[in-house]
């Protein structure tokens, strides 16, 4: 590491120039605060090892100094006595550690291991948040018709409060993105929004997936682990097909969201825990109530407030500008005052049932740009189903150009199976010959795939 060291004994000095070369880092010597922050003015370091008492500027100045230009430059103090004045500043900027002088070289040692290793693990997330920026991308809902203008507003009304709310529509009408722009919008927008879908969890996997557990509260449990409550403490979780939640689970549930306590998997006590609910489901929560499949108190609990997201088919004048918005993810270079969609396209797409919705759409603008070489994109770069649909009221309609993909007749095979059995997903993984398991996969696959694409 790069390392900024600032005392005015002399004999610390020499130690040091001599030391921590030793340890594999290059390191500055100045003799005092002044010193060090010229030096600063210049250059930036990785850590800086300070004397809190210093003639003409202290350490606390000095490392204030650093962390205006570069906040994440660490900082170990050396002193010999403390007070309470240089702990506050201490917390303030955010100080690694403090050593009592005369420090011991072992001691040293160990602290700059540490401040490496965090220097490294910061790194790492930063990587993870920012693929994960780019997978998640942003929260936007596209879509200005009648429908979309009303989940808006109710979106910006819910966001602020802490209230439980519940989104419900078909499969693929973007429950996900809402709950996420709820949580956007929220005062909780800087801490985690944690999604979890309750139907691809097995049974016995949830408990522990939702609570955490103790080492050893199971067989395979080889150490403690947070479960995502505690992964969400502060920010909101999404718990998307909540109707899938197993009956024992929902009673779980429901204790942790009146007592607003957890507790893990082997575990005697309970942890608190601050965590907003955001639920989704494309099925009749109240009929799964009436046939005793669901919890009436658990259902009042997490709808507190409710948004009923319209189905693609509902909503047709917002096709060509979602499509457009799609296509621009497979083709970021398009220029925007290109036309992608030919005009007899739209009509085509705009006829469609969509019983996949958006997904379904993303899924055929995906098919398209890989057939079409020129734009715009015409109907005949459509999935052949568009073609077979379409036939009889327009015979121009020109068969699909080469076969389709596996992954797309896959695909093409999930949607009719949602279709026919509408939006029922256990349902259409029994016809199909899947685990429901494997059918969230899927889609959750074909998700991933658009966002990233
Ligand atoms: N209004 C919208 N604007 C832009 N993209 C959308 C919109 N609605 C849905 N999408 C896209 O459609 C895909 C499916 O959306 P999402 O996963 O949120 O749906 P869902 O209702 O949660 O589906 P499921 O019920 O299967 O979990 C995603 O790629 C999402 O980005």
């Amino acid at each position: 590491m790069k390392i900024l060291f600032a005392d005015d004994e002399k004999s610390l000095q020499k130690l040091m120039s001599l030391e921590l070369p030793r340890l594999g880092h290059t390191v500055t010597v100045c003799p005092d605060g002044v010193t060090a922050i010229a030096v600063l003015e210049k250059e930036d370091f990785d850590c800086l090892l300070v004397d809190l008492d210093m003639p003409g500027k202290s350490g606390i100045d000095v490392i204030e100094k650093a962390k205006s230009t570069a906040p994440d430059t660490e900082a170990i103090i050396l002193t010999g006595k403390s007070s309470t004045e240089s702990a506050i500043a201490a917390v303030k900027f955010k100080v690694f550690a403090y050593l009592t002088k005369p420090c011991r070289l072992m001691e040293l040692k160990t602290l700059l291991e540490g401040v490496a290793q965090k220097r490294d693990q910061d790194r790492k997330i930063k990587a993870l948040t920012s693929r994960l920026d780019r997978i998640e991308g942003k929260s936007k809902l596209i879509g200005d018709s009648q429908p979309m203008a009303v989940v808006n507003k109710m979106i910006s009304k819910v966001a602020p409060s802490n209230s439980a709310v519940l989104i419900r529509g078909e499969t693929g009408t973007g429950k996900e993105l809402v709950a996420k722009a709820i949580h956007d919008q929220s005062l909780r927008h800087s801490q985690p929004f944690v999604a979890v879908n309750c139907g691809a969890l097995p049974e016995n996997l949830i408990e522990s997936e939702l609570f955490g557990h103790r080492k050893g509260a199971f067989t395979g449990a080889e150490e403690t682990r947070i479960g995502l409550f505690e992964v969400a403490h502060g920010g909101s979780l999404f718990l998307d097909e909540i109707g899938e939640l197993p009956k024992s689970l929902q009673a779980k549930l429901l204790r942790v969201l009146e007592t607003g306590e957890i507790r893990r998997v082997g575990e005697n006590s309970s942890i608190k825990v601050d965590v907003r609910i955001i639920s989704a489901t494309h099925r009749h929560i109240e009929d799964m109530v009436r046939d005793g499949d669901f919890r009436e108190d658990l259902m009042f609990r997490i709808n507190t407030f409710e948004i009923q997201l319209p189905a693609l088919r509902e909503r047709t004048e917002d096709i060509p500008l979602l499509a457009e918005h799609i296509s621009r993810r497979f083709w970021p270079t398009i220029p925007m005052t290109h036309t992608v969609f030919a005009n007899e396209t739209i009509r085509a797409l705009k006829t469609h049932h969509w019983p996949g919705n958006v997904r379904e759409l993303a899924n055929v603008v995906e098919h398209a740009t890989i057939l079409c070489e020129q734009l715009p994109i015409k109907p005949e770069h459509l999935p052949r189903r568009f073609s077979e649909q379409s036939g009889s009221q327009q015979p121009q309609l020109r068969a699909v150009v080469g076969p389709m993909s596996l992954r797309e007749l896959e695909m093409q095979a999930i949607h009719e199976a949602l279709e026919r059995h509408e939006g029922n997903k256990p349902q259409a993984a029994e016809d199909l010959g899947i685990s429901l398991k494997t059918l969230y996969n899927k889609l959750n696959q074909a998700t991933a795939n658009e966002r990233t694409a």
